[in-house]
């Protein structure tokens, strides 16, 4: 990963934050983004103090395609040549059923999860394809295998993660580019305060009697598919905690 150019979506918390640490200790150089500045400027201090990397931020609402086109035009030569995105930056609001959510938040998780990841997929892809050089990966997720209940437009968004990065491996099959979708299962971050509208109890229940996966575990499986000999593409991961065995079946111990 020396010298490689890596761009994080949503690097200031949970599998984001992950991936910025394995990837800065790995000695890449990292363009973080995410909505929130002072969290990120505090892990950029951590990673260049702790790894002397080189990191570079770019905080701006993937939602707001201004903003992103603004932000990624203006990258200064030395930070142009993006080797790899992680497209990362999501969330879901409630568990609500589907003809009883608040259309409002459910336009907050697609403009983010899908217009947002297909935003920044547009505007740094055609520099990777022009280079000859690059490797996309989004965060999926199990959801995005099937429906669970009041999930079904998060699900929606992930099953359309999935479904745009076979489209993308697609159209890029004649280049040495490669597609990679991680698709977790449960991942103990920031991800459920969001979904439970900031009630830290409810997020903490949700994890209560399992061993969730970090953050840290889902950026092992991210760099394993980034670090992977070039003519090695890991189309798809599905990554779980050892008492989880679909998106609605787990073990909790005393629960
Ligand atoms: N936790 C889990 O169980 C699982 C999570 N995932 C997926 O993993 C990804 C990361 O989630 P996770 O780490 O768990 O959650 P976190 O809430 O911990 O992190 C989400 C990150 O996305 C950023 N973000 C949210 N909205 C925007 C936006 N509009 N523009 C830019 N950045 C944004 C947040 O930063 P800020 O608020 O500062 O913008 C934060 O850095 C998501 O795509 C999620 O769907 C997949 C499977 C399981
Ligand atoms: C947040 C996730 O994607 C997780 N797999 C879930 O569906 O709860």
């Amino acid at each position: 990963m020396k010298d490689r150019i890596v761009f994080i979506t949503g690097a200031s918390s949970g599998i984001g934050l992950g991936c910025a640490r394995k990837f800065a200790s790995q000695g890449a150089s990292l363009i973080l983004n995410a909505r929130n500045v002072t969290v990120l400027e505090d892990i950029k201090k951590e990673l260049e103090t702790k790894y002397a990397t080189r990191v570079l931020l770019l905080p701006f609402d993937v939602r707001n395609r201004d903003e992103v086109a603004k932000a990624l035009t203006s990258l200064s030569q030395e930070w142009q040549a993006v080797d790899v995105l992680i497209n990362n930056a999501g969330l879901v609001i409630g568990l609500d059923k589907e003809h009883q959510g608040n259309l409002d938040e459910w336009d907050v998780v697609i403009d983010t999860n899908i217009k947002g990841l297909l935003t920044v997929t547009r505007l740094l892809v055609p520099g990777m394809v022009e280079r000859g050089r690059g490797h996309i990966i989004n965060i999926g997720s199990i959801a995005g295998d099937g429906a669970y209940p009041g999930g079904s437009v998060y699900c929606a968004t992930k099953a359309a993660v999935k479904a745009l990065s076979d489209g993308l491996r697609i159209d890029l099959v004649d280049t040495p580019l490669r597609v990679t979708n991680i698709k977790p299962g449960m991942v103990e971050t920031n991800f459920s305060v969001v979904r439970f509208r900031g009630d830290k109890g409810a997020a903490d229940r949700f994890y209560q009697g399992i061993h969730a996966l970090s953050g840290d575990d889902v950026a092992e499986t991210v760099y394993y598919a980034a670090s992977a000999p070039e003519h090695v593409q890991i189309a798809e991961v599905l990554l779980m905690p050892t008492n989880q065995a679909t998106s609605t079946l787990s073990y909790r111990k005393n629960v």
